[in-house]
């Protein structure tokens, strides 16, 4: 990165796009006399001197107790927009349109990127056990089709409308992009409470919302991809992928990669299940281990007696909660929504223990070795909070009684803008959620490929993995045994052995999800070192994500 001699704020660096490598300047594409006076971010880390505008009907989202979840990802993205504007002016340029239709371009590219392809509303009578019938309504949201198919989970909860769905999809895109998946972005719920209902109810209105979205073409392998989401699991997706596999997928070869996060035996894939918390922690542990970032915020680069709370303890926040303490970290309370709990003094919680306690008794509340807690002790002091349970949990009213020195994103928005800037202003470090919790659909898209190869991953390299790392090791010995003249062989390690013979799926899932993290946020690290502000992640995420988007409906054309 090399400073400009007189700007404060513009500066050149190199970006390697998807084409390769470009110098831009980032920050401005005001080419007129810096005079010091307004050529400065605002507080909210808006730079209304970039050429690009956030829409009025936004302006006020940063100040707001409740905004819209929509418009608060619309806000993000306008505001990464505004230091991507000379980048993305660069790689139109490179194909010699006049500055006219440069500027034309751009924007219509921009306008593709932020709005949703389409929204369907479903509402479907359903008639109970006990007789009654009700209304179900139900959603599911495209947003950016500029890859198919497009992804994204399927949650059951009373609060989910347009507006969650609608912004939930907007996420996926983002968080598909900034992490590399090749897909587009979607969403879909079910207004539902799901705990009112019994097994074959929910089982029942699962296939009816499956079969709607099937019937009208709204689903599929190459279209779009459900996963679990918020109070759905396997079982959900195994009745989705039923519904296809009896109906339209029953011609179709690639039925099973209609839906992601099934069960072993229905074409799941190994790790896929603790994958998300998986990526949490992994997500974390890049940041954590980070000298540069530790020393911004005060702490010691090293995970181990790192202190840490997790706020809901369902799919995500177990695994997280189980790999934060495999890392050495240490747990200071479980806050779930009816209570908080705190391991007892030198103990430690057996987190495999507590999921089936709290899937049998309805409650963490009452764990042996633990003692209750109210659940605002989340925002006691710690190192590392995982908020992992729904969105805007903290917001304008509440930002200021957080002490933790990290907030990793599990969850979906759990930071509203306002909450996102106060905290930004008192140093504390935000892994955003398009990047921490992509663990999940990254592992999504192994299922994906191994369904549409029809062949777990590795089954077809394991073997010769084995015979080519036996050569080469053969090799070296006869190498070093012609060169020192004596018969000399090489002694395989347990661990060696051990890896080579006994190689699975999960093996190849895991290092896979780590290399794709470490590669995510190698990429956001550098947006994040060429800004004003490097600990605004979620700003140098979305611009990791919004270029490779640009640069995928910039290279497609507009004119189809
Ligand atoms: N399941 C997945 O693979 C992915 C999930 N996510 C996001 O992670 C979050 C959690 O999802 P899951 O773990 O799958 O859901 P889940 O349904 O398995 O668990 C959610 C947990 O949060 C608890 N909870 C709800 N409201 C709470 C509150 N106010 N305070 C404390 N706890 C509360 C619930 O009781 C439940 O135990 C959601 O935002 C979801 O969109 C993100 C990426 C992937
Ligand atoms: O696994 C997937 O396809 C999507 C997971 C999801 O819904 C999310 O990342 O929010």
């Amino acid at each position: 990165m090399q400073r400009l001699a007189n700007s404060s704020r513009l500066f050149l660096f190199k970006h390697k796009g998807l084409n390769g490598t470009a110098s831009v300047r980032m920050g401005s594409n005001n080419k007129k006399k810096n005079d010091g006076s307004n050529n400065k971010k605002k507080n909210d880390g808006s730079n209304p001197q970039s050429g690009h505008k956030i829409p009025e009907r936004l302006k006020d989202v940063p100040d707001k107790e409740n905004p819209g979840f929509f418009e608060s990802v619309e806000y993000y993205f306008h505001r990464a927009v505004q230091n991507l504007i000379p980048e993305f002016d660069v790689s139109i340029r490179a194909r010699k349109f006049t500055d006219e239709d440069i500027a034309l371009r751009r924007n219509g590219i921009i306008m593709l990127m932020q709005n949703y392809s389409s929204l369907l509303e479903i509402q479907f009578p359903f008639r109970r056990d006990s007789g009654e019938y009700e209304l179900i309504q139900c959603y599911r949201c495209h947003h950016c089709t500029h890859k198919s198919p497009t992804k994204g989970g399927i949650r059951y909860a009373l609060d989910v409308n347009p507006d969650e769905v609608k912004a939930l999809a907007a996420l996926m895109t983002y968080k598909n992009s900034c992490s590399n998946v090749p897909f587009g972005g979607a969403k879909g719920g079910i207004r539902i409470d799901p705990s009112k209902y019994n097994n074959r109810e929910l089982e029942r209105i699962t296939r009816k919302f499956a079969l709607e979205l099937i019937k009208k073409n709204y689903v599929g392998p190459g279209i779009d991809v459900p996963a679990p989401d918020y109070n759905t699991s396997a079982r959900e997706m195994s009745w989705f992928y039923d519904a296809y596999a009896k109906t339209l997928g029953s011609t179709n070869i690639n039925a099973l990669g209609m839906v992601t996060g099934k069960p072993l035996f229905l074409g799941g894939i190994r790790g896929r299940e603790s994958a998300t918390g998986r990526g949490v922690f992994t997500a974390a542990e890049i940041l954590v281990n980070n000298e540069e970032y530790m020393c911004e915020i005060g702490l010691e680069p090293c995970m181990e007696n790192k202190t840490y709370i997790v706020q809901g303890f369902g799919n995500v926040g177990f695994h997280a909660a189980r790999y934060f303490r495999r890392g050495r970290a240490k747990c200071l309370a479980i806050v779930e929504h009816d209570t908080a709990i705190v391991p007892d003094k030198g103990t430690e919680i057996n987190y495999k223990d507590l999921h089936t306690y709290k899937i049998t008794k309805g409650t963490i509340k009452g764990y042996p070795g633990t003692k209750s807690a109210p659940t605002d002790i989340m925002f006691d002091k710690v190192d590392i909070l995982v908020p992992a349970a729904i969105e805007k949990v903290i917001r304008k009213s509440n930002a200021d009684k957080v002490q933790a020195k990290i907030i990793v994103e599990a969850a979906n928005g759990p930071l509203t803008p306002a909450a996102h800037a106060m905290l930004l202003k008192k140093n504390v470090l935000i892994i955003p959620d398009i990047f921490a919790n992509a663990g999940g659909v990254t592992v999504s898209y192994f299922e994906w490929l191994k369904n549409i190869s029809h062949s777990s991953l590795g089954r077809m390299s394991f073997g010769y993995d084995k015979e080519i790392s036996d050569l080469l090791l053969s090799s070296i010995d006869t190498s070093l045994s012609d060169t020192f003249n004596k018969k000399i062989r090489i002694q395989k390690s347990a661990m060696y052995e051990d890896r080579i013979s006994n190689a699975t799926e999960k093996d190849i899932v895991q290092s896979s999800l780590t290399h794709s993290m470490q590669r995510a946020g190698r990429d956001i690290l550098e947006y994040a070192e060429k800004s004003d502000n490097k600990l605004d992640l979620r700003n140098a995420a979305y611009c990791s994500a919004l270029f490779k988007i640009f640069k995928t409906y910039e290279e497609a054309g507009l004119e189809g």
